[in-house]
């Protein structure tokens, strides 16, 4: 098979890749950061009465001159209405979020006021009708879909959902990724190993990745170069119900790689194998029933990278999120050599640049097995096939992987 064009690749991982299953009900406190799965209606009017939106004084607009006094009638504080009706030549003192009395047409600061100790107030401004009050459902009026599906609930959104009345919201399920690690060599962290073993590192790092996506991340541990273990993890992951199934490793062409062979053998369309890019050529993508495979190389760098290219951007579309815009534009502080067929993502440094733009570093050492190069990068440099050699100082794309 040839080697499949990055944007191709990307495009047939997300096609048909959307929420599944029913919508959650989730309290309040819980729903930070999910995706609202319907419509929201508001339960209720806000403000649900004309309200003063200052400490002051409730008056009739057209009784007040600069010097007026006027006869204090009573109070309305939040939470504690003045039922009666203001009546001409008289004011009621008023609190911010206060209901504003019947007859009162404007509200008059404190500041601008002085008591004169007697039951009078002498206005010291003239008082502007409509001044200061907040009418009757200017924020939002019952019935009205107030936020839509698909919004993801940040501290905006859940603060409205709470002022409409909602004590739980209908949320998008989760995505769930299992991930399985497969190698003889690997052990999980924190284990004694032996001379040619090295731990499963990669497995932390898609998985954190996952999870800052919207997943649910199932852990299947450490599969063995055998079919019988590769076998026994996917029977794990169906019936876990995961929508993906990521591998790490045996994705390439050794004797020992047989993730691809497990898969098919179990029933997995496969999508593609194999793609322009560099690190990550190996990777692997399939269909197995309802659940999608996504194989990631064994490099961590290949992992890491392809799993921000394609994995987090499957996990935010089937979380029904958007995906985070990583792509920027910087300027090379290092010349370059021309490029192949594969698409390259070269590790590098990003810093301010002196016209508030980027400056992008490419790192010395390329290895996708580096995984201090991986985590002193902030970006990764886009190289696109056949680049011609670049100079310091030429614009590039780069893949920003932290601040
Ligand atoms: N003859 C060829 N050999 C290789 C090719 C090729 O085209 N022809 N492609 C190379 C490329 S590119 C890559 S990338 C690797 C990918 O290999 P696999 O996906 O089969 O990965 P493994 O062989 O299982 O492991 C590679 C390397 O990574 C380590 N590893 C594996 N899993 C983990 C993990 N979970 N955490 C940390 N490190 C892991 C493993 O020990 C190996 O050192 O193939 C090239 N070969
Ligand atoms: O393309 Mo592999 O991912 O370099 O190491």
């Amino acid at each position: 098979m040839a080697l499949m064009p990055v944007d191709d690749a990307l495009a047939q991982i997300l096609e048909g890749a959307a929420p599944r299953g029913e919508p959650e009900m989730l309290g309040l406190a819980e729903c930070f950061d999910r995706v609202l799965a319907r419509d929201l209606k508001a339960l209720r009017t806000h403000p649900p009465f004309a309200a003063s939106a200052m400490d002051g004084y409730a008056v009739r607009a057209q009784d007040v001159k600069a010097g007026t006094v006027l006869k204090l009638q009573g109070e309305s504080s939040a939470g504690h209405s003045f039922d009666g009706t203001l009546e001409p030549g008289s004011t009621v003192r008023i609190f911010t979020g206060a209901p504003v009395p019947a007859g009162a047409d404007a509200i008059v600061i404190q500041e601008h006021v002085s008591p004169l100790g007697d039951g009078t107030v002498r206005i010291n401004e003239a008082a502007i009708d409509g001044r200061h009050i907040r009418p009757a459902g200017v924020d939002f009026t019952e019935g009205k879909v107030g936020l839509e599906a698909g919004r993801l609930l940040d501290a905006g959104a859940i603060t409205f959902a709470a002022a409409m009345n909602h004590a739980s919201l209908p949320v998008a399920r989760r995505p769930r990724v299992a991930i399985l690690a497969t190698g003889d060599e690997l052990r999980l962290p924190g284990q004694k190993l032996g001379p040619s073993q090295i731990i499963a590192s990669n497995t932390f790092g898609v998985a954190a990745l996952a999870r800052g996506a919207g997943a649910d991340v199932i852990d299947l541990g450490i599969a063995e170069d055998r079919m019988e273990a590769l076998d026994a993890a996917l029977d794990s992951a169906i019936s876990q119900g995961a929508d993906v199934l990521v591998t790490i490793g045996g994705a390439s062409v050794g004797d020992h790689d047989l993730v691809q062979e497990a898969m098919t053998g179990r029933g997995m369309a496969l999508d593609f194998w194999k793609i322009a890019m560099r690190p990550g050529k190996p990777l692997m993508s399939g269909r197995l029933g309802e659940m999608r495979v996504l194989g990631l190389p064994g490099n961590p760098a290949s992992s890491l990278v392809c799993a921000y290219l394609f994995l987090e951007p499957l996990v935010a579309r089937l979380g029904g999120r958007p995906a985070p815009k990583r792509i920027q534009k910087a300027i090379l502080t290092r010349d370059l050599p021309e490029n192949d067929q594969r698409q390259d993502y070269l590790r590098g440094d990003l810093a301010p640049g002196p016209e508030g733009g980027l400056e992008a570093t490419p790192s010395l050492r390329q290895d996708s097995s580096l995984m201090k190069i991986f985590s002193d990068a902030r970006c990764l440099i886009i190289r696109p096939p056949f680049a011609p050699p670049a100079i310091a100082g030429d614009a590039c794309d780069v893949l920003v992987l932290r601040p």
